[in-house]
């Protein structure tokens, strides 16, 4: 089966000479489609890099990112067969919704990079009133800008902004480690829901290995811009073959390593 997202031999380097910094070294990755794909590590491994090259914001500097068996890159020149393909949900919801617009408007932008048609039949009112509602918003907030919204309502307004475009895949970047943890299990229990009912593929990215764990079906772990592990969540959790994730597990509250899970059990919590 062809693989939704494949990545192969991707480095990148950031800045030149004394100041060259190489974040990301020789990237092999596949997430197949529908999966949950979870991409774990410490601050600065290397993570949000790697989100960035598969949306567009930052080129390789070498390798291959292919979409659907399509590359996604040609040189620095980003070329997604279909706009809107892909979308992200970034961590802080504060920094990443422009407080000068409206909740309708924030939602409807990603359209403007589709074709005309397509934007009329995606962005029609009822669309967009189907969408605030199952987020968990109402109708009659559309016309509010995000200052009026608390930290969990505004990662709802994102979420919603994230799957106008109808995306195929979607990349959750530290989506509730910004959130008051009263919301998180809320926000990450609509996301699973949402996987399933839009028939999403995700990549998780997060440095909290139960998050991962509850939300993922398949992980990575990284480690100063490398993959050190990878495979099926629950033999990494079980059995870590490397140092660096055995240390990731003992850093867990002793319940979340004995397999109790907090989301699981309704607490509407999930411990940092
Ligand atoms: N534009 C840039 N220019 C230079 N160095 C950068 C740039 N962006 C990131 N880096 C460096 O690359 C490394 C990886 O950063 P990255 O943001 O990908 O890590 P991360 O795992 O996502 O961390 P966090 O969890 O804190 O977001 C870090 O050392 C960072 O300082």
């Amino acid at each position: 089966m062809q693989p939704l997202i494949e990545l192969k031999s991707v480095s990148k380097t950031y800045g030149s000479g004394k100041k060259r910094f190489q974040a990301v070294t020789d990237i092999n990755l596949t997430i197949q489609k529908g999966e949950s794909f979870g991409l774990i590590g410490e601050s600065g491994s290397g993570k949000s890099t790697l989100a960035k090259m598969l949306i567009g914001l930052e080129p390789p500097s070498s390798g291959t990112i292919e979409l659907a068996g399509k590359p996604l890159w040609e040189g620095d020149k980003f070329k997604p067969q279909r706009p809107g393909e892909m979308q992200i949900v970034f961590q802080d919801p504060q920094s990443s919704l422009d407080p000068r617009m409206t909740v309708k408007e924030i939602i409807l932008e990603p359209l403007y990079a589709l074709s005309a048609g397509e934007r009329k039949q995606k962005g029609s009112m009822e669309r967009l009133q189907q969408l605030i509602t199952r987020v968990g918003l109402k109708t009659d907030q559309l016309s509010r800008y995000p200052h009026e919204f608390s930290g969990g309502q505004r990662q709802r307004i994102a979420i919603a902004r994230a799957l106008i475009t109808e995306p195929k895949f979607v990349i959750l970047d530290e989506p509730t480690s910004a959130l008051d943890v009263s919301v998180q299990a809320n926000v990450l229990n609509l996301l699973k829901e949402l996987k399933h009912e839009h028939q999403l593929t995700y990549l998780f990215i997060s440095h909290n290995m139960s998050v991962i764990r509850y939300m993922c079906d398949q992980t990575a772990v990284m480690y100063k811009g490398e993959i050190v592990e990878t495979g099926p969540i629950e033999d990494i959790f079980q059995h870590p073959r490397q140092a660096y994730t055995k240390t990731l597990l003992s850093s867990l509250h002793p319940l979340q390593a004995a397999g109790v899970n907090q989301a699981e059990n309704h607490s509407n919590e999930l411990s940092p």
